[in-house]
């Protein structure tokens, strides 16, 4: 199996990275994936830092995003522009990058007019691009151009490249991944018949996971545990939801019930919360523990509510603004092991994540 997690690290590796590519060269025949996520954390010091939010930071560049195909339109106008954005989040001192795939499906292409070839050549190429961004920053490191926000600074840190796939709601493009009602008529098949194609074309584009990201209901949780064992997709994959109550996902299906489906599968090896406002993280961790022993994801927004008419982001009415980064020793304590941010969170977000988890002086305050 090609996968560039082979490249995190330079030829002088240490015994894990060879116990990691063996891992990898087998496939997840045989082995148990949740090796490859254990593996990675123990390597990152225990916790390991996401990136943030993608299309915020293209936005923040100067990018239109009012378009049905939302961030996934520069993997047609700006390529350039997307590896930039990674690169300042690999910059920023993210362990995870995730592809600019969240939006990038073949039927949203094909409705601009592209043939079915061109769609999954983009689709493919959201992968590259974060590969291609990886490479650069590690060999930046290797010349010792950055320094590390963490970490030894003569070993290279870890990065894995997620391929993002966003939910049908969000290729629906009306906001709907926040209300996770996509009404009687699209059923378990519709969703893997929709999703089947691309979850196909990631799973060999050389991302080292799937990040199933925005998750608004169980229906969908489903098909994608059904996609991954029907398809035998080889490389792992984390399930990430949202909430608007921090009790329930956004459907107002029970959290524990999302979270025992993407427990119940073994391709999946890291289960958590993203795009949901800080203040909702802690109890959904408590509540995701107590169903799954699956390392826990979060990478909540910033607190502000989507308007998907205006494709804006919205400042909540009567709360009070969301100081992010203080509740990241919290959100450890609770028992999560990945963070980041997601919508409307920046490189300096992330910055302060990465120095909260790895300031030694910080962490025993
Ligand atoms: C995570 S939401 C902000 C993504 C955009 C949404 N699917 C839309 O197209 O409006
Ligand atoms: N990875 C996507 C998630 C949107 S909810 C992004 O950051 O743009
Ligand atoms: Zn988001």
């Amino acid at each position: 199996m090609e996968t560039c997690v082979f490249k995190y690290r330079a030829e002088t590796s240490p015994p894990f990275f060879f116990s990691l590519l063996s891992i990898l060269n087998m496939g997840l025949e045989g082995v148990e994936p949740s090796a490859l996520i254990r593996g990675f954390l123990a390597e990152c010091g225990g916790y390991a830092v996401v990136d943030g939010g993608f299309a915020t930071e293209l936005e923040r560049h100067g990018q239109d995003l009012n378009d049905p195909l939302w961030s996934a339109k520069c993997l047609i106008s700006s390529p350039q522009l997307v590896r930039r954005v990674h690169l300042d989040y690999l910059e920023a001192g993210a362990n995870v990058i995730m592809s600019a795939s969240y939006q990038a499906t073949i039927q949203g292409f094909e409705a601009k007019g592209l043939a079915t070839e061109e769609a999954e050549t983009l689709i493919k190429r959201s992968v590259d691009i974060a590969c291609e961004a990886r490479q650069i920053y590690l060999q930046r490191c290797a010349k010792g151009c950055w320094d590390f926000p963490h970490g030894d600074k003569t070993t290279q840190r870890p990065v894995l490249v997620a391929a993002s796939v966003g939910s049908y709601g969000a290729y629906l493009a009306d906001g709907s991944e926040y209300s996770g009602n996509y009404g009687d008529l699209v059923t378990l098949e519709t969703l893997k018949d929709f999703h089947r194609r691309r979850v196909q074309i990631l799973a060999s584009s050389g991302a080292d996971l799937i990040a199933f990201e925005t998750i608004p209901n169980k229906l969908e949780a489903k098909a994608y545990a059904e996609l991954l064992e029907e398809e035998n997709i080889n490389i792992p994959a984390w399930f990430s939801f949202n909430s608007k109550d921090g009790i329930n996902v956004v459907s107002g299906d029970s959290i524990a019930e999302c979270a025992y489906i993407a427990d119940s599968c073994d391709r999946v090896v890291a289960v958590g919360i993203n795009c949901t406002p800080p203040r909702l993280i802690h109890g959904l961790i408590l509540s995701i523990k107590k169903v799954t022993n699956k390392p826990v994801v979060i990478y909540p927004n910033s607190g502000e509510t989507y308007n998907a008419e205006a494709k804006q982001w919205e400042k909540s009415e009567g709360k009070t603004g969301e100081d992010f980064v203080s509740y990241v020793g919290k959100w450890r304590d609770a028992g999560a092991s990945l963070f980041g941010g997601c919508c409307r969170t920046t490189p300096n977000t992330i910055r302060a994540i990465s120095r909260v988890l790895f300031d030694k002086a910080s962490l025993d305050n």
